[in-house]
C-alpha cells in the first residue's frame, strides 16, 4: 500500500519513524509492506532529522493528489484550511484518510462522513482525541449497545502538564507552558490548549459520536486556565483539593449540556491523580456502567501509535464501512447541568474594595468558608448556577479585581 503523510512535525515525524524506519512491531502485523511515497511539508528548505528521505518532501498538494498509486492519506497537520478541502479533494479522488486533526473534525464531521460514504473510502481519526487513547474505536465498538448519558475526562496533555508541575513544584504557569511547548504536547498556537479550544474540539468529537448529535466547538462552554496562580495552588493544596481541566458532558431527554472549565476535585479522585501529559475519560453507559480510559493523550509516539492504528485497521477491513449516526438533533440546555459550590480568588488592589467584594459575593451567595491573605480573599460559596457565578465574576471585575474561580466537583 502506497500512502502520504501531510505533515513532518511531532505527530508526522512520528508516524514516519513507526513506518519508515520499522519501529516497534509494526511490519509483523501489516498484511501488506506500507510505503510512504510522499510528505506535504510547507517548507521543503527546513532542516529535519537525518532519517527523512528528502526527495519523498513536497510543497504541492496536487502531486499527492494525482498520484493513482496512492491511496490513503495521513493528515498531521493542524488548522481547518487548506486541511478541509484536502480532505475533501482526497476523499474525492478515492483515497482513503486518516487525521490527528481535531479542529477539522469537530467542525466538519457530518460533511467529512458524509464524503467518506459517497466516496467509499475510510475516514478515520483515532489520533484526534486523547492520544494513545483508542476511545473512538471503543466507542464505535461495543459501547454502541450502550445509551451513553454522561462523558467526563481529562483531555488536554498541555494543560494537564501545567497543572499537575505547578502544583507539585511550584512552578509558574508560563515556564511550564514553555516546557509544554518544547515536548510536542501544545498546539502551534498554545492559547488553543489553555483557553480550552482544543479540549472542547475534543469534547465535541466524544459528544457527537456518544449522543448520535452533530454537537460542535461553538456549541461548548469553555473556560480557560489562564488565571490559576500560584497562590491558588497553595490554598488547594491546604483544602485538599487538586484542580483539573475537566471536559464534561451529559445528555437529557432530548438534550445535552457541555462544558470545560476548570473544577476542583477532591485529592483522593482518581482523576485527581492524573498527571503531566496522561488523559483520562470516564463514560457512563446504561448497560456496562462506569468505564474509564486512561493513557498518554499527547506527544509523538502515542499519537503516531493511533494513526498508524487506523492505518493497520483500514488494511485489514477493507470492506468495513462507517458506523456512526449523528442523525438526531439534540437542543443544547446550556449551562443547567452544572451546578455546585464554587472556589473564588478575588485579588483587591485596594483596601476599601474589601467590604464592596463581600457584599457583592454575599448577594448571591451565602459565605461557606472565607480566608483572608494579603491582598487576597477566598471564598468558598454554596451550591450555585453556574451562570450566577458568571455573572457574580463579571461584576467582581468590573470593580477592578482581579478573579480565578472553579467549581468544586468532589
Ligand atoms: N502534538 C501532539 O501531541 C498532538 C497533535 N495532534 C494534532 O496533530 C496535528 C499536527 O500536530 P503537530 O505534529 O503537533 O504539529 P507541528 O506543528 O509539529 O507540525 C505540523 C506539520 O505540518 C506542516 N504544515 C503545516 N501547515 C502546512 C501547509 N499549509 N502545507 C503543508 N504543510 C503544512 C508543517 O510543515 P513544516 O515542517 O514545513 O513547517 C509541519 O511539518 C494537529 O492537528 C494537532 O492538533 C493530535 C494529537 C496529539
Ligand atoms: N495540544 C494537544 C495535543 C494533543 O491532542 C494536547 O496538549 O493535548
Amino acid at each position: 500500500m502506497k500512502i502520504a503523510l501531510l505533515g513532518m512535525g511531532t505527530v508526522g515525524s512520528g508516524v514516519y519513524e513507526i513506518i519508515n524506519e520499522e519501529k516497534g512491531n509494526y511490519f509483523a502485523k501489516a498484511q501488506e509492506k506500507i510505503t510512504i511515497k510522499k510528505v506535504l511539508v510547507r517548507d521543503k528548505g527546513k532542516k529535519r532529522n537525518d532519517f527523512i528521505d528528502e526527495e519523498i518532501l513536497t510543497e504541492s498538494f496536487d502531486e499527492i493528489l494525482n498520484d493513482e498509486e496512492i491511496n490513503a492519506v495521513i493528515f498531521a497537520m493542524g488548522g481547518l484550511e487548506p486541511e478541509f478541502t484536502f480532505m475533501k479533494r482526497s476523499m474525492e479522488k478515492g483515497k482513503h484518510v486518516i487525521t490527528a486533526n481535531k479542529a477539522v473534525v469537530s467542525e466538519y464531521f457530518e460533511e467529512l462522513l458524509n464524503l467518506a460514504k459517497k466516496h467509499n473510502v475510510m475516514f478515520l481519526f483515532e489520533a484526534s482525541v486523547g492520544g494513545g487513547i483508542p476511545i473512538i474505536t471503543s466507542l464505535k465498538g461495543t459501547l454502541q449497545i450502550n445509551q451513553i448519558d454522561e462523558i467526563k475526562g481529562i483531555l488536554n496533555g498541555t494543560t494537564n502538564y501545567i497543572l499537575s508541575k505547578m502544583s507539585s513544584e511550584g512552578k509558574a504557569f508560563a515556564d511550564v507552558l514553555q516546557q509544554a511547548q518544547e515536548m510536542g504536547f501544545a498546539e502551534a498556537d498554545p492559547s488553543a490548549d489553555v483557553d480550552g479550544f482544543d479540549v472542547s474540539r475534543k469534547l465535541a468529537i466524544l459528544s457527537s459520536i456518544a449522543f448520535g448529535s452533530h454537537i460542535k466547538d461553538e456549541d461548548i462552554y469553555k473556560r480557560g486556565i489562564r488565571d490559576v496562580g500560584k497562590e491558588d495552588m497553595e490554598m488547594f493544596s491546604n483544602l485538599g483539593y487538586i484542580l483539573k481541566f475537566l471536559a464534561h458532558s451529559k445528555r437529557m431527554d432530548g438534550t445535552y449540556s457541555a462544558s470545560v472549565e476548570p473544577v476542583l476535585l477532591s485529592n483522593k479522585d482518581i482523576m485527581s491523580n492524573v498527571n503531566e501529559e496522561f488523559n483520562i475519560v470516564s463514560i457512563k453507559g446504561n448497560i456496562i456502567g462506569e468505564l474509564q480510559f486512561y493513557g498518554k493523550g499527547a506527544g509523538k509516539n502515542p499519537t503516531a501509535n493511533a494513526v498508524v492504528g487506523d492505518l493497520l485497521y483500514i488494511m485489514n477491513n477493507q470492506n468495513s464501512r462507517e458506523s456512526i449516526d449523528l442523525s438526531q438533533h439534540l437542543t443544547n440546555k446550556g449551562l443547567g447541568a452544572f451546578n455546585g459550590k464554587y472556589y473564588l480568588r478575588i485579588s483587591l488592589k485596594d483596601h476599601p474594595t474589601f467590604t464592596a467584594v463581600l457584599d457583592l459575593v454575599d448577594e448571591v451567595s451565602k459565605i461557606k468558608k472565607m480566608m483572608v491573605e494579603k491582598n487576597n480573599v477566598f471564598v468558598i460559596t454554596e451550591e450555585l448556577d453556574a451562570a450566577v457565578v458568571n455573572s457574580l465574576v463579571d461584576r467582581l471585575r468590573s470593580m477592578g479585581t482581579s478573579v480565578f474561580y472553579a467549581r468544586i466537583l468532589s
